[in-house]
């Protein structure tokens, strides 16, 4: 029996609904994506990821204007750009401040994630949003502040959630043999890599998506059917 020692999660569709990132999280960026360019494209931060953002759709001599209609349509396509994750997690920030909205977690996870702290389990969370982002969303939880309970964030500046160098890394990062480590998601492209990189893997389909017929990953309806 291997033991677990660190669960790494993903956060849309495993921890949380597709349906708030999709419906809540994603339009309010939209929204004002335009003006918070405007009013905040000389700050360093903010010029660095529009320039990242350029850079990756190999647009030269880009305007501001050409930038914010290519990241609205990234919006749209839900692009995975580290650009623009770094750039909505800035924006969303200000609607968690101003409780506009807080983020959705399952009703069971917030209890699981505090047996599994008390069992001794470091909790890591790997996502597509930005580590900034990340924290925010656990930061206001519809279960409250969740942010102490985890012990590092990882985001696609590891690299992208689909290459199994990325999960070699993050077990590096942890100091954890990837065969202590298990990964938590909905995307099976997600836990291929990670199974390849070593770790043990958990795909949380929830209702009412059909369970899959020949699974390659271990499945899982929510958080309390796992046992680590
Ligand atoms: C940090 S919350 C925002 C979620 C987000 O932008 C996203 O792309 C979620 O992707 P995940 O890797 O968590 O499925
Ligand atoms: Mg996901």
């Amino acid at each position: 029996m291997i033991e677990i020692r660190a669960i790494v999660t993903d956060i849309e569709g495993t921890t949380s609904s597709i349906d708030f990132v999709r419906e809540v999280l994603f339009p309010y960026a939209r929204k004002r994506l335009p003006a918070f360019v405007e009013t905040h494209g000389d700050k360093p931060e903010v010029q660095h990821w529009l320039h990242e953002a350029a850079r990756e759709a190999g647009l030269v001599e880009a305007t501001r204007q050409d930038i914010i209609e290519l990241l609205l349509k990234w919006i749209d396509q839900d692009r995975k750009s580290t650009a623009l994750k770094a750039l909505q997690g800035m924006i969303w920030k200000d609607g968690y401040e101003a409780g506009d909205y807080r983020a959705h977690v399952y009703p069971e996870v917030a209890a699981r994630l505090r047996e599994w702290r008390a069992d001794g389990l470091r909790l890591y969370v790997y996502s597509s949003g930005s580590v900034p982002a990340q924290k925010l969303f656990f930061r206001h939880s519809e279960a409250g502040d969740l942010g102490a309970l985890f012990a590092g964030y990882f985001d696609t500046e590891t690299g992208p959630k689909r290459e199994s160098s990325s999960y070699r890394r993050i077990a590096e990062a942890i100091g954890e043999q990837p065969r202590h480590l298990l990964f938590l998601s909905d995307i099976v492209e997600e836990l291929d890599a990670a199974q390849a990189a070593g770790f043990h893997t958990g795909w949380l389909v929830r209702a009412p998506q059909a369970l899959p017929d020949s699974p390659r990953h271990t499945v899982y309806r929510d958080f309390d059917a796992i046992a680590p």
